[in-house]
């Protein structure tokens, strides 16, 4: 599902370059369930949004689905985070001023597909969070764990490949948190390819995989890998 190959990430900063993400190397397979940690300031984010297509590396390969991403043009790029990915964050960025269902529907409004395919398509992805009952609330309505159910609906609804979650339980309180987890074990078992960055231990060894980053590079059992 993913290949990234000698992978570098550098911001400038004046005349200085920070450089962020080094010699990256990784390859997750479909249907892998990795959790990405690190300490704070580390890269996690910045990793995860190059692997959402979101940003670009430096230098380095990275490959989605077999396609060099790093060639490809924005109107591309906006089309493969659409449809193959879906993205969950810790603050989950719902539009408060839309009901559930509405925040659900926004991946889908510049579909082709009919409105009653979309409002049917995001029905059936509340209910597949649990949340059939609260179509029609706002995000101030609902619990933090509610919420972040939405969120989950919503990366759901073009049912996409690849779930990036950054910090997904970071606001809940554990039982919440829970949920969440639980959900992503179903999605898991189901075949969804999930990242998810974590600097919580216990959570992270929800994923079958865990993968280490410190100071930019990925972290091995023989230490750094360059
Ligand atoms: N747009 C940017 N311009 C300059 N520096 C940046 C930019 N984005 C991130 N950084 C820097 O890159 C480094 C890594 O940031 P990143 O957000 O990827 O870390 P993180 O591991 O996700 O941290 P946290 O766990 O605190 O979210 C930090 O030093 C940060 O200040």
């Amino acid at each position: 599902m993913i290949q990234v190959h000698n992978l570098y990430k550098s911001y400038g900063l004046g005349k200085l370059s920070l450089k962020v993400l080094r010699a990256i190397d990784l390859v997750v397979d479909k249907g892998e369930y990795v959790a990405i940690m690190g300490p704070s300031g580390s890269g996690k984010s910045t990793l995860m949004n190059i692997l959402g297509c979101l940003d670009r590396p430096t230098k380095g390969k990275y490959y989605l689905k077999g396609l060099d991403v790093s060639k490809m043009k924005e109107p591309e790029l906006a089309q493969i985070r659409n449809r193959t990915i879906g993205f969950i964050f810790q603050q989950f960025q719902l539009i408060s001023f839309m009901s559930a269902k509405k925040n659900v529907e926004l991946p889908l409004i510049y579909s082709d597909k009919p409105a009653k395919e979309i409002h049917r398509r995001a029905i059936s992805s509340l209910e597949r969070v649990g949340l059939a009952n609260y179509l029609n609330h706002k995000p101030f309505e609902l619990s933090g764990g509610q919420q972040q159910r939405v969120a989950i609906a919503r990366a759901l609804v073009n049912n996409p490949e690849l779930l990036l979650a950054d910090e997904p339980t970071g606001s809940l309180d554990t039982a919440s948190g829970q949920v969440v987890l639980d959900l992503f074990d179903e999605l898991h078992r189901e075949g969804k390819t999930i990242i998810m960055i974590t600097h919580d231990f216990e959570i992270a060894k929800r994923a079958e995989r865990q993968v280490y980053i410190r100071d930019g590079r990925i972290l091995t059992k023989e230490g750094f890998v360059r």
